[in-house]
């Protein structure tokens, strides 16, 4: 489903005069409807490969093979910005610890609107969207409420909601589960196992290594290579 290959991945750090190579040579494979989770200590650039998948950022060299349902085989390095677009509205999830809060947008507005994005008519899109809601245990009284009010943890949970009930092809999961409590995570598991059995092909970052357990199919370890120096 997806290839990444001979990643490259580095940052300029301005005021330091200074280029810092975050991924230096990143090569792995991930099959149609299987879960890759990647580990690795702190700053190993875990993030970075999931940001350069869903093309927040750029990367400087290597190709990262996607086999999309719109386009066929297609290089996310090289898309155009159009492409990107259109994959992340239909075809690609991702999920961070943090909400993207759009200004005026209730709590069921936001999960319908990502229903809506891929073409669900407004009713089927109301009634998944309450349905997902209730599955995250978001409070029926908060629906109509604007996120930015709400705490760290529901925003993750909406945060999640708005991205699985899409059921995408292919979810990125960055440390979603990052401050949430044993029944939330429960919650994101069962979403989790629900979208494999559907055919969602998934990689994610935890670090919560007992959460990875059972279900991941393989994992990647961010080697020493990683291990960087600023030049
Ligand atoms: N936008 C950015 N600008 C400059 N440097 C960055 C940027 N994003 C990441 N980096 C640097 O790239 C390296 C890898 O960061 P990344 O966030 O991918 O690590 P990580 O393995 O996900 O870390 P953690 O487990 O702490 O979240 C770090 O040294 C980080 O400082």
């Amino acid at each position: 489903m997806i290839s990444v290959e001979n990643l490259q991945k580095s940052f300029t750090i301005h005021h330091l005069n200074k280029i810092l190579p975050a991924l230096q040579g990143i090569s792995l494979d991930v099959p149609e409807g299987s879960f890759l989770g990647i580990v690795g200590k702190s700053g190993s650039g875990k993030s970075t490969i999931l940001k350069s998948i869903y093309r927040t950022y750029e990367s400087q060299a290597g190709k990262i093979l996607f086999q999309s349902e719109a386009f066929g085989t297609i290089d996310l390095v090289q898309a155009t910005p159009r492409e990107v677009v259109y994959l992340r509205k239909h075809e690609i999830g991702y999920v961070s610890q943090f909400l993207n809060v759009m200004p005026r947008t209730t709590a069921l507005e936001l999960v319908e609107q990502s229903l809506l994005d891929l073409g669900v008519s407004k009713q089927e899109a109301t009634l998944r969207a309450q349905e997902a809601l209730k599955h995250f245990d978001i409070d029926e009284a908060l629906w109509n409420s604007y996120p930015n009010m709400f705490s760290g943890g529901e925003k993750l949970r909406l945060n999640i909601a708005c991205a699985v009930v899409k059921e995408p092809r292919l979810l990125l999961l960055d440390e979603p589960t990052a401050s949430l409590d044993q029944s939330s995570k429960l919650k994101v598991r069962e979403a989790i196992e629900k979208l494999k059995v559907n055919g969602t092909t998934l990689i994610g970052i935890f670090h919560d290594l007992e959460f990875m357990e059972g279900l991941c199919d393989s994992i990647f370890h961010m080697s020493k290579m990683q291990e960087k120096e600023l030049v």
